[in-house]
Formats: C-alpha cells, structure tokens, sequence
C-alpha cells in the first residue's frame, strides 16, 4: 500500500457522505511520522491524492492540509460523482456581521492564513455583509488592519494579502431583509460567473439576528447547483427551551447537515489530540477509568475582564459563556468510549451518551463569583459592575466552578471539577488528570504524610504554550534515596514549533527550507488557529469538530436546572478581586471531594 511522508490532515468521512461517495475502494494511507490516518473515501479524496501525487515537489503546506489551489476538487458531497474540474467549481464565503469584533479578529485572518497555506480552493470570493456601509475597499483597509496574524513573518506575505484582498467584496444590508439578501445573490452570481457554486455563510452575529438572517439567506441566497452551508457561533439559546426553539426555527430553512455549530475549543490543536493521546497509546487507555484515575480537571482562566463585551457577557455569564459549552465539550471528548470509527457521527454519537450519563449538576455542587476592582502596583483595575454597560447590581457570575459525575461503568463516583473565571491571575485552558495512590507504595515513608504530593498527574496545557506533561516520582541521583516528582515533558515549542528567530537571516532560512523540505514539512511553523482549522473542516463537509443538536441539548440539559436556581434564588456570587486566584469557595467545593486544584499546586 503506497504511503506518503508528508502530513496531511487526519480526517474522516462523514458517514452521510461515505454512503453517498461513489468511491469504494481502500485508499492509500498517509503516514506522519509513523501514525497512518484514512483518507475520506470520496472523489474529493482522490482528487486530494492526484493533487499530492503531482504537486509533491511544490508543497509548501506544512500545516496540514492539502492544498485545494488548482487541485480541480469540486468540494461537494452533493456532487461528488462529477469531479469537476478546478474551472466549473466556486466557493463564495459570506461573513454576515463583518463589520463586528469577531469578524475581524479570527474570521478574516484564519480565511487569510487558509488562502496562504493554499487551503482554499482556486476559485473563491469572500464577502462581508452587514448593516454599516462600507465600501470594497473599505473593507480591505478595515481587513488588512488586522491581517497581522500568525502568517506575517513569512515569506511573500504581503504579495499574499493583496491577491487574498482582491478576492475580498463587501455588500451592506439589513439582516432581516429578503430583497438585500436576493441582492446579494446576484453580486455573488457574478463572481460565480455561472459555475458549479458552494456557499458558506458564517453568522459572525449576536443571536437574536440568526434566525432571520438563516430564512433570507436560504429563501434567496442559496446555491443553485451546489452546496450551502452555515456556520452559526455561540450562544446557541440560553437554556434548553431557547435552544431547542432556535434549533426548530433554524431546521425551518436548513436541514441539521448544512448547520456548523462551532465551539472554537474543538478546533484548538491539544483539544484535537485529546483522542489521539487516548486511543493511539497503549500507556493511556487502560488507565482511563475509576480504577486509575481520581479526578479530572478541567480549567479556563482570562487575566482581563469582560471589557468591552459587558454587554453581551451580561446576558449570559461564565456559566453559559465557557462551562456550558467549551468545557463540557472537552469533558465529553475525554470522557466517551472509543467510537467506532474516526466518523464525525460515531464521535459525537460517543459525545452524547457521555453527556446523556451525567447527573444534572447541583446548586450544592457550584460556587458562584464576581470579580470587583482593585489596585496593584499603582494601577487600578476595575470591577465588573464597573463596566458601563452593566448593571450595578449584576448577579452575573464571571467565575464559577463545579464537581459534575458521570453515572456511567467507567466513571462512577469520579469528580469532575470545572473551573472558569474571568479577570484572574493568569490565562490558560488545561486539563489535569489525577491518578490514584499507588496501592502499597513502597516509598511511601519518602512522601511524609502526603500521598497526593506523590500521585501521578497528567497535564494537557490547551494554551498558552501548549504541552503535555506527566507528572513521575523520580529517584533524586545521588547515594542517598531521595524522589523528586519531576515532569515528563513534551513542549510543542520546543517539539514541534519551527521559529525563524530574528537572529536567522530569513534567506539562510529559505534555502535551508529549500533542501529540507521533507524534514520540514513534518511539522508546522506555528500552531493553526482553532478558527482556520474549523473553517476548512466547514468547507470541506467534515463535521466532527461541530456540535450535533442532540449534543447541545443534552448539554443544556445538565446546566439549565441549575442556572434556573442561581437566577431564581438570586444567589449572590462570592466577590474576588481582580487578578486573584478566584474565590476561596472553589476550595472548599474541590475539598468536599478530596480534591486540590493542580493548577495551585502548581503555582
Ligand atoms: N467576539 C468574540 O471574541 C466572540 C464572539 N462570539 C460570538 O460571535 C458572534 C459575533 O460576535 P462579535 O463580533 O463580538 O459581535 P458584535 O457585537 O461585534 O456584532 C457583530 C456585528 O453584528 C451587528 N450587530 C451588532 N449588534 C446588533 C444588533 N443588536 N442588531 C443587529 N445587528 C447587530 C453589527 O454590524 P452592523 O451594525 O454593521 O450591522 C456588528 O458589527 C456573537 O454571536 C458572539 O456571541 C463567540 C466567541 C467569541
Ligand atoms: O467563546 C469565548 O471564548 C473566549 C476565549 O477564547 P480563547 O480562544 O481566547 O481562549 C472568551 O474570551 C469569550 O468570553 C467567550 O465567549
């Protein structure tokens, strides 16, 4: 069976798309390193294969994905038996809201990077639309300002920009207007100019909005003769009946296979690998139950405040905010069993049941916190009800921490701890696993009294600087017998992040390139924003990273019971000053199940 050595993306087919693809045979593997990932069984894949084959020498790709510029792929799964070729295929990608934060700071520079790495196929038109009038190149100008993402020490970079801002349009509308949106299908039939067109919109708007915009976009700005498809951002609703009905209205116009709900955690690199660490190591699997692991962990900290979303973050909290999405996400990927396949339905089949296992969380099992102002080093940093566009006497927590079980065989009765703040003292996402006590440790007169100071951990750093590390008793060398607990340590920095330090010249660096291009291609420059990688699955139909609606309503599910209460009972969320370490309740509510939060420990 051929094998390649170059790294291409590890995806799978989704299972809809499997049965409709035409191509039944087994497909070559890919090896990265020595791992081999299946390739989708599509037209889409073969054409991905015929592309690598010829461009082999020309691959520049080093972030994983094979590059769609003159591959002549089609992109579609309603049309994967044709394999058009590159001249009779487009792809029109519309931000609605472009004019907004998000839009600006992920959506065009993740579209931008994608263009760069030649993940975008040869014929594509990125629109903005919103209610602001801007003009085409106001919007470049508005686009180029913050352009300045991972891509700009490379080369060719701003030649780059330029053919990226060509393809850039701009058509200004009202949200809930049919004509504005049938207008805007007529400029995006213009670039189209009468080829086969895929349409990708991205709702990068405030949810009260999405349902309109979803019923003017598909009654008049569908694609004719290809697919269309939405990416629709968080909050989806604020419990489980606002989600189900935003859910029903959405399926009003679109079918659950063209809706991408995104939860950009899913597409952050470490949160990928959580499956791989699991199902492809031998060393992991057998421990990940009851019988080895004692608590697991999941931690979201910001160092700054809700500055300048005070407005929005009001209305929902860190509870709905972070918790209720990224951090269950991450919980139910590491906590399901092994799905049969890499499918995106066999995963979030998995995802489900994990969610549909746990006990509905309780008001005794959550601490509640608000963060207030304070002074430090000569600057004071203000509270929350500080925010203008907050009110004074928001019960809104900003902090919240929680124990949530899973009734299942594999994880009765073990503790998962959630942990979310705003305006902390650090940022960062992880995940900590605690193993138990060594039964019988024969070292245990080593420890003093303290065996959780000797249990192993594992520690999955999400960001910043990404790592993963175990945490090991070691023998101190020497002649006497002393242990250290040490860190068995994989730093992607140092692993796998290729720098081009200010002190290389970059035409030394080039060359090297030139003549190591194997070698090099192994690994990536940096690491992809979570948004780039969930816009490429977006449009290449690949849906595992997206959340199905049974997953959300199993999620709403576990927390509206409790955020009822909070709001009901108005309970009144335990102060902390801003850039501390959260309120000293989350301390007792690990303590209640023998628990320290690592994250101190680690301090
Ligand atoms: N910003 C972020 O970091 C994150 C945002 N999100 C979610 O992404 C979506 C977009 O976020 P963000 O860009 O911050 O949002 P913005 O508040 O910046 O809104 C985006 C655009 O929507 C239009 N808009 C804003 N408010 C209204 C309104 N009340 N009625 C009609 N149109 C309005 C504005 O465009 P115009 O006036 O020109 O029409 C605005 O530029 C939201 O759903 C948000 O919850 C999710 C994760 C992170
Ligand atoms: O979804 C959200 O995420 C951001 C944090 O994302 P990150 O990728 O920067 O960690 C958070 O600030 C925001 O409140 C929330 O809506």
């Amino acid at each position: 069976m051929a094998t390649h050595t170059m790294i291409v993306r590890s995806s799978s087919s989704s299972s809809a798309h499997a049965a409709s693809s035409p191509v039944k045979e087994t497909l070559p593997l890919f090896t990265t390193r020595s791992l081999t990932f299946p390739q989708r069984k599509s037209s889409f894949s073969r054409l991905r294969l015929r592309f690598f084959a010829e461009k082999l020498s020309q691959l520049y790709s080093s972030n994983g994905c094979a590059s769609l510029q003159d591959s002549g792929d089609n992109l579609t799964e309603e049309h994967d038996t044709k394999e058009e070729s590159s001249t009779s295929t487009t792809l029109s990608i519309t931000v609605v809201g472009a004019s907004g934060d998000l839009a600006k700071k992920k959506i065009f520079p993740a579209l931008f990077a994608l263009f760069y790495e030649g993940c975008l196929p040869h014929d594509f038109s990125v629109f903005g639309y919103a209610r602001t009038k801007l003009t085409h190149e106001e919007l470049r100008v508005m686009i180029s300002r913050t352009l300045t993402c991972r891509i700009d020490q490379r080369e060719n970079c701003v030649d780059k920009m330029d053919q990226f801002l060509k393809r850039c349009f701009y058509h200004s509308g009202q949200y809930n207007s049919e004509e504005d949106f049938a207008e805007l299908n007529t400029k995006l039939k213009e670039k189209e100019e009468g080829k086969l067109s895929n349409r990708l919109y991205y709702l990068s708007i405030p949810p009260n909005i999405f349902v309109d915009v979803v019923r003017c976009a598909s009654l008049r700005a569908s694609s004719a003769n290809g697919w269309t498809r939405v990416i629709v951002e968080k909050p989806f609703g604020r419990d489980s009946q606002s989600s189900g009905e935003l859910t029903r209205c959405l399926k009003q116009y679109l079918t659950e296979e063209q809706i991408f709900r995104i939860d950009h955690y899913l597409g952050k690199e470490l949160v990928e690998n959580l499956s791989v660490l699991r199902f492809s190591n031998l060393v992991f699997e057998p421990l990940w139950s009851r019988n080895y692991i004692r608590n697991v962990q999941l931690i979201f900290s910001e160092d700054f405040g809700t500055e300048g979303r005070g407005g929005y973050f009001d209305q929902y909290g860190i509870i709905r905010d972070i918790m209720q999405n990224h951090l269950l996400q991450i919980l139910a990927l590491f906590a399901m069993e092994t799905p049969v396949s890499l499918d995106a339905e066999d995963i979030r089949s998995e995802k489900v049941k994990v969610l549909r296992s746990m006990k509905p969380l309780l008001l005794q099992d959550m601490v509640v916190g608000q963060y207030k102002g304070h002074s430090k080093g000569g600057k004071a940093y203000p509270g929350y009800t500080d925010d203008p566009t907050v009110p004074k006497n928001s019960l809104t927590p900003t902090f919240a921490a929680a124990a949530m079980f899973i009734n299942n065989a594999r994880w009765d009765g073990v503790p998962f701890l959630m942990k979310a703040g705003k305006a902390l003292h650090t940022r960062g996402a992880e995940i900590r696993v605690q193993f138990r006590h060594v039964p019988g440790n024969l070292y245990k007169k080593n420890f003093a009294t303290d065996l959780d100071k000797a249990t192993n951990e594992l520690v999955i750093r999400v960001q910043p600087d990404e790592g993963i590390y175990l945490r090991i008793n070691n023998k101190v060398p020497g002649l006497g017998m002393r242990l250290d607990r040490s860190d068995l340590n994989l730093l992607y920095r140092s692993r796998y992040i290729l720098s081009v330090s200010n002190s290389i010249n970059q035409e030394f660096f080039n060359f090297t390139l030139f003549f190591f291009r194997v070698c090099v291609d192994r690994y990536p420059r940096e690491i992809p924003d979570a948004y780039e990688r969930l816009l490429l699955d977006a449009i290449e139909g690949e849906r595992r990273l997206f959340i199905r609606s049974d997953e959300l309503d199993a999620a709403w599910d576990l927390f509206t019971p409790v955020l009822k209460e909070l709001e009901q009972k108005k309970i009144v969320p335990e102060l902390y000053p801003y850039g501390s370490r959260g309120p000293v309740g989350a301390h007792y509510l690990a303590s209640k199940y023998n628990v320290r939060w690592g994250d101190l420990e680690d301090a």
